[in-house]
């Protein structure tokens, strides 16, 4: 087998891919509901807090908040803990559900006063809608077209003040005046091994599963810097441990992710592919972001927002004014000897940074 095969680990590893019923259930169950229970991204949290008692103390509608990032990292569940924070109710929509701009105005006017509208993918929404958009986040307003051609008018109508709160894993897609209007743009990262350690230290008791320190770790070096994925594998080591009438140790982690071939650093099929062209087809790099999404067969979209950041952050690859290149460490973890002139970039050490001091006190 080489060592860029192995695809049973696709499922698990996707951020983005929703799973079973169930999985939808149980992270619905899990999503905190406040920021002080929200772990991580404590600058986000900060900015956030700030945002809302300033809005709390003048008597109105938080300012629109744009949430950009990777998925699974909590985009929904910041949206929702805006809302409740606030006291506000919620509704939810999403880009791709927003095809024409009546689709927008049917949803816009049926808000109540001070609603929180969250609208997920907003990068794809339609053209149309976006324009609309514009007036009503700046006036609280819309013009409804009536009518065709040279007979079309425009009718004014007034909406309820509403916080809008967007999501995107493309904020460089958004266009300037949209992305103007925001009035705070939250950009997540990807979590350290420490505080996933923390979200799945959480889900554990929610699972009611008993679970060693150590194999929290070990799940959390696996895990993408990604809660959505910790909490999935999380689930799979508990069926492992039930299956096999054991506590989860490490060992049961080890031999349970092992299974699903989800690797030490957590790189899925697409990774591999990814790695696979860099370093063989193309020598290492540097190449083009759309070259190696041709080369793979995917969506650029799906390598820039999903592939890249995480095997950046993990440093197998940097991003250089030429195009992409695979790191020393990059080569090593396929076991290729890399030329001499490739960039050093230590492979984030998820498991040394889980040994330091696990929480910070604003855990
Ligand atoms: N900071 C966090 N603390 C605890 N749990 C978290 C945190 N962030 C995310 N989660 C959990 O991870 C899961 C995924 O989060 P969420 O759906 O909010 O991500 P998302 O960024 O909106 O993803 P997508 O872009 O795919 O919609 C949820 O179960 C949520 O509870």
């Amino acid at each position: 087998m080489s060592p860029f095969d192995r695809d049973a680990a696709d499922e698990l590893l996707q951020p983005d891919m929703m799973g079973s019923e169930a999985e939808i259930a149980f992270e619905g169950a899990l999503r905190p509901k406040s920021l002080a229970e929200f772990v991580g991204q404590q600058r986000v949290r900060g900015q956030l807090q700030l945002l809302l008692d300033a809005a709390t103390i003048q008597n109105r509608t938080p300012d629109h908040i744009l949430l950009a990032g990777p998925p699974g990292l909590g985009k929904t569940t910041l949206a929702m803990i805006v809302a409740h924070e606030s006291g506000r109710p919620l509704r939810l929509s999403s880009g791709p559900a927003i095809q024409h701009a009546g689709d927008l105005a049917a949803v816009l006017s049926s808000l109540v006063p001070g609603e929180v509208l969250f609208v997920d993918e907003i990068h794809r929404m339609a053209r149309s809608a976006e324009e609309l958009l514009y007036l009503a986040m700046e006036d609280f307003r819309i013009d409804i077209m009536v009518g065709k051609g040279a007979g079309a008018t425009s009718i004014p109508l007034d909406l309820a003040p509403f916080t809008l709160v967007g999501a995107t894993t493309r904020s460089g897609l958004l266009p300037n005046p949209l992305r103007d209007r925001f009035g705070f743009t939250a950009h997540l990262e990807f979590y350290d091994p420490a505080e996933l350690v923390h979200v799945l230290r959480r889900a554990a008791v929610m699972l009611e599963l008993q679970i060693e320190e150590s194999a929290l770790v070990e799940i959390a070096g696996r895990s993408r810097g990604t809660p959505r994925i910790a909490n999935r594998l999380l689930r799979r080591v508990r069926d492992y441990a039930l299956v096999h009438g054991g506590a989860a140790t490490r060992d049961v982690v080890r031999s349970a992710l092992e299974l699903y071939d989800v690797d030490e650093l957590g790189l899925d099929r697409l990774d591999r592919a990814v790695m696979n062209i860099l370093l063989t087809r193309f020598a290492g790099g540097p190449v083009g972001l759309n070259t190696l999404a041709v080369s793979v067969g995917e969506e650029s979209e799906t390598i820039e927002s999903v592939v890249e950041p995480f095997l950046v952050r993990i440093g197998l690859i940097v991003r250089t004014p030429r195009g992409r290149m695979a790191t020393r460490a990059g080569w090593e973890h396929f076991g290729l000897a890399a030329p001499d002139e490739t960039i050093s970039r230590a492979v984030r050490p998820a498991r040394e940074t889980a040994r330091q001091p696990l929480f910070g006190d604003e855990l």
